[in-house]
């Protein structure tokens, strides 16, 4: 099938003064709120950081997170009263997506003063970097007086780029060379199948995709579908009765279980195809290099309609790359769905490999929080 390129390995950066850093994260729904920020506190931690996850809903980190957890990392439950509140609060607070800290610890803040950072949603939008780095000062409230941060993630260089853990490269290329054939062979999955990853909602072309890629699967070899547990495998149960009976054997279909984030990324590198959704999974295909479809969060007024579009735009996607995208969220008719094939899977990779070389060249979203910090400080 197609080759896999590794990312080549990065030095590592130069140790940052030691510093607190008090991480809040409420979850709205799914995984991307804690995995996001788990991944950014586990970052922060191995490079010498302390780092407290203030959480209301940690149970997801129960399956996502992986063992042991980093040195310098500590977890802490919803901080609503006196008790919870730290004796010293850290010297930076980081609210993830403008979630609201707790008035307790709104006291606290007030009568410490850190550097506060809101840390956004990411997006390919304009206005994202007309807004990354601005100040919003508090006129009320326990913290009024205070100054908060706007940090945005981004893919430009205007913004405040993506994670990217200083031993990425490394891992990638130890799996290119070790891991993948092993992991597509314990899978059933052999070098010239297609192995294809579903990590999605439910996207309303999955049903006329599943009837599509049952009748023509792409490989000249055997199709594999790896579903990812919950609305993913639920969505694909439901849709399956749209496929004829007879075809049901074209493609294997494989139950994956809930793993941690970093078995969740080798998952990604073993595939030829990667259907991720949401946030995290979205940054995590982009590094894997390979073909990628984004099944983007909904939102109610549409507004994600024109943030897949600067996403497509800013990925420089081929016609088929935007059609399927387009026609995979829903913004136009399931039969424009191009059908996979191999030439388009290279061409897609093509794209793929082009945008993470782009993304290489900044600076990883850690470090420019570290960097931030340091000349705010
Ligand atoms: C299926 C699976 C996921 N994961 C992780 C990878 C990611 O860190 C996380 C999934 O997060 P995302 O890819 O962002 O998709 P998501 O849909 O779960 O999260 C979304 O939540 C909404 C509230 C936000 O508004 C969205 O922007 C987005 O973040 O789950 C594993 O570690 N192992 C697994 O087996």
């Amino acid at each position: 099938m197609l080759a896999f390129n590794p990312i080549p390995p990065a030095p590592l950066p130069e140790q940052a003064a030691a510093r607190t850093w008090d991480i809040f994260c409420q979850v709205i729904d799914n995984f991307g709120d804690i995995g996001v920020c788990w991944r950014a506190a586990a970052d922060l931690a191995s490079r010498g950081q302390r780092v407290r996850l203030w959480m209301d809903d940690a149970s997801a980190l129960a399956w996502m997170a992986p063992r042991p957890h980093p040195a310098g990392l500590s977890m802490h439950g919803w901080p609503t009263q006196a008790q919870d509140i730290p004796q010293a609060v850290g010297d930076v607070v980081i609210e993830a997506f403008g979630c609201e800290i707790p008035p307790p610890f709104l006291a606290a803040i007030a009568r410490r003063a850190p550097l506060w950072i809101n840390l956004e949603y990411l997006s390919a939008e304009d206005y994202v970097e007309r807004c990354h780095r601005l100040p919003s000062p508090l006129m009320s409230g326990p913290a009024a007086g205070l100054t908060r941060w706007f940090f945005y993630p981004g893919f430009t260089a205007a913004t405040g780029g993506l994670l990217r853990e200083p031993d990425l490269a490394a891992r990638q290329a130890t799996f290119a060379s070790e891991g993948r054939q092993a992991w597509r062979t314990r899978h059933g999955i052999g070098t010239d199948d297609c192995a294809i990853s579903l990590f999605c909602y439910e996207p309303p072309a999955l049903p006329h995709w599943l009837y599509q890629l049952h009748a023509a699967p792409p490989a000249p070899q055997a199709t594999h579908l790896l579903v990812t547990p919950g609305r993913a495998a639920a969505a694909v149960q439901q849709a399956m009765a749209g496929v004829p009976a007879a075809d049901h054997g074209a493609v294997t279909r494989h139950a994956l279980q809930p793993c941690p984030q970093p078995q969740f990324d080798e998952m990604l590198w073993a595939c030829d195809l990667n259907l991720v959704r949401g946030e995290d999974s979205l940054i995590r295909a982009l590094w894997a290099g390979q073909p990628l479809v984004w099944h983007i969060y909904p939102q109610h007024d549409d507004a994600h309609h024109d943030k897949l579009d600067a996403f497509l735009d800013w990925l420089q996607a081929p016609a088929s790359l935007r059609a399927f995208h387009h026609a995979w969220n829903g913004m136009t008719p399931a039969s424009t769905l191009p059908a996979i094939t191999p030439a388009l899977l290279r061409q897609w990779q093509d794209c793929a490999l082009a945008a993470r070389a782009r993304l290489l060249q900044q600076t990883p979203l850690i470090e420019q929080l570290q960097a931030f910090v340091t000349e705010k400080s």
